[in-house]
């Protein structure tokens, strides 16, 4: 009987957490609505997207952020040793493999900043937009930094270095809710689940788990908006620690570690960089000629043979017969596909036209 108890209770904790995390996500996803105020404010941060990817640069004041950019694009964006110089979005454009990476500097956000404080709901927005956020932090600084930053975003949605939880999730007009999972869940039952799904009005649904995910993820799955992103935890100013330090930060999981004083590790930055954005390159043929190494097509990952005419011709789409194709995408190389093909990483395309 003490056993059941405990495990009584222990049950009853969970489903309050489980409820008081969906009332909270539901009051978070409030503050995801543009507010008028800073909406009018405007202040140059509905930069155009343009190139063939988008970083944001996120950090507290003073990090670096500016230098770094000045650095690494031929932008110039005021760097000073007192905090908040930048107070706008300024775009620069990082050249890299035949790529054209747009780098965003952004106005130093603090604690607070998805409440509102300072510029924080607009830099925040800004990363939402992103493919990639770069966090630039002082090595000179604690790790609670870091810490900070990582809770800002989260608390707007952003979920970095995560992948989607894999649940599948569908609305219903009627029958109840449906539960199943594929694998043993330990950290959500059905109880909880339908808990959770009627604090969102929702009484009619299917629900599979097919991944032992947490009641956050399973609120995540359900208010939808959420971005999941790569991020890269770059510590600038090494020049200011011992070499000690430097090897325990550069040994952390998604970190880099530069001096942007001393140009120090900068190339190896654009190679994780690189890495990190993940860009499709496909390389285009002519009938009877060998594939066109030194000019690839940049694409950002799920890009369809459509995409691809797009980037070639404006009215190639409409003249398109069908393409061959070489590489990991298709099964034989080549192989025959029409317009929605996915297309992978290094794959070479010769395009047929009517
Ligand atoms: N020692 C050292 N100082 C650096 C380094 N990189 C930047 N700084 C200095 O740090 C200060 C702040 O640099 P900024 O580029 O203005 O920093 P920021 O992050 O853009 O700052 P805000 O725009 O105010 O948010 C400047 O005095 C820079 O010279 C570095 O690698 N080492
Ligand atoms: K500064
Ligand atoms: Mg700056």
């Amino acid at each position: 009987v003490f056993l059941l108890r405990k495990v009584l209770i222990a049950s009853t904790t969970e489903y309050h957490l489980g409820l008081l995390k969906a009332k909270l996500a539901k009051y978070r996803a409030q503050l995801l609505e543009p507010s008028k105020s800073s909406a009018a404010k405007g202040e140059g941060f509905d930069v155009m997207k343009s190139g063939d990817a988008r970083v944001a640069l996120i950090g507290f004041p003073s990090v670096g952020k500016s230098t770094f950019l000045s650095l690494m694009t031929s932008t110039a964006s005021e760097a000073a040793s007192y905090e908040f110089t930048t107070l706008t979005c300024i775009p620069g454009v990082i050249e890299y493999k035949g790529a054209n990476i747009q780098l965003l500097d952004l106005p130093g956000i603090i604690e607070g900043a998805a409440q509102g404080k300072g510029r924080g709901r607009q830099v925040i927005a800004v990363a939402r937009t992103a493919d990639v956020v770069i966090m630039m932090l002082d090595a000179t600084k604690g790790e609670v930094q870091r810490a900070l930053l990582e809770k800002e975003l989260e608390s707007v949605g952003i979920r970095l270095n995560k992948s989607k939880p894999n649940i599948y999730f569908k609305p219903k007009k009627g029958g109840g809710i449906s539960f199943n999972s594929t694998v043993t869940l330990t950290q959500c039952s059905e109880k909880l689940v339908q808990l959770i799904l009627h604090e969102y009005k929702i009484f009619n649904a299917e629900v599979l788990f097919r991944e032992d995910c947490s009641p956050d993820e399973f609120i995540d799955v359900i208010v939808g908006n959420r971005v999941y992103m790569p991020c890269l935890y770059v510590y600038n100013k090494i020049d200011q620690i011992s070499m000690e330090e430097v090897d325990r930060l550069a040994r952390r999981p998604h970190s880099v570690v530069i001096s942007c004083g001393m140009k120090l590790n900068l190339d190896y930055l654009l190679e994780k960089l690189w890495e990190y954005l993940a860009l499709t390159c496909i390389y285009t043929k002519k009938r009877g000629q060998r594939p066109d190494f030194t000019d690839a097509i940049i694409l950002r990952k799920g890009a369809s043979v459509e995409h691809v005419c797009h980037r070639i011709h404006r009215s190639l789409a409409s003249q398109f017969k069908y393409a061959l194709v070489w590489g990991t995408s298709t099964k034989y190389s080549p192989q025959r596909v029409g317009l929605t093909h996915m297309m992978e990483h290094e794959d070479v395309i010769q395009i047929v036209k009517k």
